[in-house]
Formats: structure tokens, C-alpha cells, sequence
């Protein structure tokens, strides 16, 4: 790729664009003050890139066949294995798909990047081979990430694993069905208003999103610096601590991991929950959405916390019920500025860049229409916003996410966990495909008002299943302080180990 330096017409173009107005003289003389700096892009075109070597041998892999994939939740069967011993020996796990697995292609969940092959691996793909694991395949996701539910994927939608016909939840469905399937032990997931823990609530799984910072984004698509989050997801909560104990800690890449707090997190378990001071959160109970045997369930598994020894309280958070508003702006602006008009990445931040997934994204401008209805809704009021007012909303709604942190910091002066219902509604049935764009809609993100403040406030949460109403699993998360995802993991397992959440 060589950059030229701009003809006289398209200069003319650009100083438009900037507002200015320039004499045929003005034109002539800011070409010729260009042509050094257009030196320099051509010296930087021709240096090769910097990026980290692809270690384990792998295959492109299929696209399974319609049997075999009864559910839809894979994109992409390939296998990698990974190294001959270490934490994760015999464990398979797959990967979402909007995570680099070089060689392998990889989607989003968007037509558009069909043929787009990464060039280097994630960092946590790295880690996991590196502790042994062996990698199955990708996942199919919702488009760019963009829904709770699973049908806005442009492969079609993804089945609850207990009810077909049903929601898997999303974003990251298919790593749902997938664990809950016992297809693979394991499954990573990505979560920026809630998607590791929606898809866990509807199918019944263990999804933790941690603390922002703490496990590297290297190399997986992102929607926003802010709120990009990934973890794992899993049929148990040993694998779950065990998977990031694997996952956490500084790479050297990415800018938002500043000396995090790793732990051994499988140490946490077994220690049960006597003396363990639990708050459940009042508002996680009066979404607008909320569902009555949902609440209920989550009331019950609450007091089986106590029945285990730890003393539970309801608290008050109003400003929980504001989150998602809060959300809203960082959530638009973000993914419209930086996944859609940034190619990807946008700029600013000192990360490991995929040029490869730059070049290729850049694609989506000439099948725009191609887009999922959710991405087309984020992406119009998103680019309306920064026309009429710039990124102002964002900064206020930023300054504002520090306010409702301490909020939940308050709360966390007398409670060691928040709980409530992780999603406010059991899964719903997945739209029909004539179904009007307002249901596709409201299917997409009526699920994310218990989940998306922490993906601002960056407090660790943890979805886990506590029972079953109509057939269906009901998820229940756990909120905690920063870097404690050791407090979530002890209590998770304590309440894992007391009964079979499927019968309850
Ligand atoms: N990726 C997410 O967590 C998400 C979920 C719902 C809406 C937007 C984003």
C-alpha cells in the first residue's frame, strides 16, 4: 500500500471539508509542503509491521454442517492444540468470534467481514495454549456485538440450548450453547453492556466478566476502550476461576491494564460463605422489563446464600436504575466512533493494532446495508449525535460512570457482594423472521439494565444459574468490588456445591 500525494482536485476536496478556502496558489503550495510527510507514509508503508509471532500450528478449519451445528452456535470448527502440559491440559474450550485466531476466519457476527483472515492471535488465545488448552473453534455472535438476544448475527440465529426456538442470549450466544451443550469445557465470551452474562443467564451457564483491566483485550475486535471486557464462560465455577486464572494480567499491549491485581482464583474455593455480608440490590428488581418468576427465583437462591452462613440485607442503589442511560452515550458514540468510523480501533491509545482488521472493516461503507438493524439504529443516532453536538454527551456521560461507581463503592463499604437478577426476563422466543424491525429491536436490548453499569463502572460481575421457571434457566449475578473477583468465585461455588440450580 503506497499513498500518493493528493491531485489538486483532491486537495480542493479536503480543504472543504476542513472548512477552509484556498487559492490555486494556496493549492499548489500545500502540495508541495505535503510531499515530505507523504515521504514518511511511504517509509512507514514499506517497514514491516510489529506483531506478535503465531505459535502453535494450526488449520483454517470448516464451517460445520447443518447436523451438526442443530443450534447454530458455531461459526467455525478448527482445531489448535495447544502445549503438552500446564492448567488447562485437556481442556477444549471455543472462542467467540469476534476473537483473533490467526489463520482462521473470523466475522463478528457481520456479513461484511466474510473472507477477513487475522494475522495474529489473541493474547489470551496465546495464554490458553501456552497452559495446555486446545482450541475447537469460533462461535457465532450477534452483529458486532451489537444485541442481548441471538438473532441479529448475519449467519442466522443462534437456539437456547433447553428450548429451541428460544434466545441463547447474546452477544456472545453461541459460547453460551456451546458450555451448556458440553460441547467444549469452556468458551470465552466478550461483554460490553452485558454480553458474557446475558447469554449465561438465558442458557444456564457460569459467565464472569471481570474487572475492567484486569484480563488483556489484545486482539479482539472492539466496540470501545471503556466498556470492551472479556472472560470467560463456563459449565462450572472450578473452570471458570480456573480459565482466568489463565486469562489475567498485564501483556504489554493493552493501555487499560495498569498493575491489576491477579489471584490465584481457584484458591477462593471451598471457603463457603459464613460471615459473608450480602446486599441485594433493590432497583436490579424493578427494571421496566422485569419478569415476576424471575425475581422470585432470585429472591429464593438469595436466601439460600443464607441458609449457607452469609448474612444477606436489601440496599437501596438509585442510581443503579440510571446506569443504563448512563451507559447509553459511551456505549453510541463509542461504537460509532471507534468500531464503525475508526475502522476498529480509532486512535489515541498505545494498543497492539490490527491493520489487517483495519483494511478489511473499512469494507462496511459499501454494504452498509448489509447491516444488522441494531448496528444501523446505534450507528445513525450515534453519528446524528456527533453532528449536531460533538463528543460532549460522551465526556459528560464518562465524568458522570465516576459517580455511579462510588454509588456502588458506598455499598460496598458494608456488603462484600451486590446481587440481583442478572437479566430481568427468562429467555423470550426468537423473532420470526418477518417480525417487525420494533420486536428484532426491543428483543435485542431489552435485557441489559441489570448488566451494562458494570461495564462503565468496571466492578467485576459474574452471572450464575439459581433455577428454572417454565423449563428455562434464570440467572442470578453477583457484583464485586474491584479486583475481587475472588469474593464472587468463593460465594459462586459455595452455592454451586449446595444444590443443583436445575432443580430448583
Ligand atoms: N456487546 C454487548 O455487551 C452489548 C450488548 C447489548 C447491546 C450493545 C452491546
Amino acid at each position: 500500500m503506497t499513498v500518493s500525494l493528493p491531485t489538486p482536485s483532491q486537495l480542493r476536496a479536503v480543504a472543504e471539508q476542513c472548512g477552509l478556502s484556498l487559492t490555486e496558489e494556496d493549492v499548489a503550495s500545500f502540495r508541495g509542503l505535503m510531499q515530505g510527510s507523504i515521504e514518511a507514509y511511504n517509509l512507514v508503508a514499506q517497514m514491516p509491521d510489529e506483531l506478535p509471532e503465531v505459535k502453535y500450528p494450526r488449520t483454517p478449519g470448516t464451517r460445520p454442517a447443518p447436523e451438526e451445528n442443530k443450534h447454530n452456535a458455531w461459526y467455525r470448527k478448527a482445531t489448535v492444540k495447544g502445549a503438552s502440559s500446564g492448567k488447562l491440559k485437556g481442556k477444549t474450550v471455543a472462542l467467540k468470534d469476534n476473537i483473533m485466531l490467526a489463520g482462521v476466519p473470523m466475522t463478528n457476527g457481520s456479513s461484511t467481514l466474510e473472507g477477513y483472515i487475522p494475522d495474529f492471535d489473541a493474547t489470551i488465545v496465546t495464554r490458553m495454549l501456552d497452559a495446555g488448552a486446545e482450541i475447537v473453534g469460533k462461535t457465532h455472535c450477534e452483529h458486532f456485538c451489537l444485541s442481548g438476544g441471538s438473532h441479529t448475527g448475519s449467519y442466522g440465529p443462534v437456539h437456547n440450548p433447553h428450548k429451541m426456538g428460544y434466545s441463547a442470549g447474546g452477544s456472545s450466544s453461541g459460547s453460551g450453547v456451546v458450555v451448556a451443550l458440553g460441547e467444549v469445557d469452556m468458551a470465552i465470551g466478550g461483554d460490553q453492556g452485558g454480553s458474557i452474562r446475558m447469554p449465561s443467564s438465558f442458557c444456564g451457564t457460569y459467565g464472569m466478566k471481570p474487572t475492567w483491566g484486569l484480563v488483556p483485550y489484545t486482539g479482539i475486535m472492539p466496540i470501545e476502550i471503556y466498556v470492551d471486557h472479556t472472560g470467560p464462560m463456563t459449565a462450572t465455577v472450578e473452570d471458570n476461576a480456573l480459565l482466568l486464572e489463565v486469562l489475567a494480567g498485564d501483556d504489554g499491549y493493552d493501555p487499560r491494564i495498569k498493575a491489576p491485581k491477579v489471584e490465584d482464583y481457584t484458591k477462593a474455593l471451598g471457603a463457603g460463605v459464613k460471615g459473608m455480608k450480602i446486599g441485594i440490590v433493590k432497583e436490579g428488581f424493578e427494571q421496566p422489563t422485569a419478569e415476576a418468576a424471575v425475581n422470585e427465583s432470585v429472591r429464593e437462591a438469595a436466601k439460600r446464600f443464607k441458609d449457607l452462613g452469609a448474612s444477606i440485607d436489601t440496599v437501596s442503589i438509585p442510581m443503579h436504575l440510571a446506569g443504563g442511560a448512563i451507559w447509553t452515550p459511551i456505549g453510541t458514540e463509542g461504537l460509532t466512533q471507534t468500531m464503525m468510523f475508526g475502522d476498529g480501533y480509532g486512535l489515541s491509545r498505545g494498543d497492539l493494532y490490527s491493520t489487517s482488521l483495519m483494511d478489511f472493516h473499512r469494507g462496511w461503507r459499501r454494504q452498509a446495508d448489509s447491516l444488522s438493524e441494531t448496528t444501523k439504529l446505534f450507528m445513525m443516532l450515534g453519528t446524528y449525535i456527533n453532528n449536531n453536538f460533538g463528543p460532549r454527551f460522551y465526556g459528560k456521560a464518562l465524568n458522570i460512570s465516576r459517580r455511579l461507581t462510588a454509588a456502588y463503592d458506598k455499598a460496598f463499604k458494608d456488603y462484600d457482594l451486590l446481587l440481583m437478577p442478572t437479566t430481568p426476563m427468562k429467555a423470550t422466543k426468537l423473532p420470526e423472521p418477518n417480525a417487525s424491525r420494533e420486536e428484532y429491536v426491543a428483543r435485542a436490548l431489552e435485557m441489559i439494565g441489570n448488566t451494562a453499569p458494570f461495564d462503565i463502572t468496571h466492578h467485576p460481575a459474574m452471572s450464575l444459574p439459581c433455577g428454572m421457571v417454565d423449563g428455562l434457566p434464570v440467572g442470578l449475578m453477583l457484583v464485586g468490588r474491584m479486583f475481587e473477583e475472588k469474593t464472587i468465585y468463593r460465594a459462586a461455588h459455595a452455592f454451586e456445591q449446595a444444590g443443583d440450580w436445575k432443580k430448583m
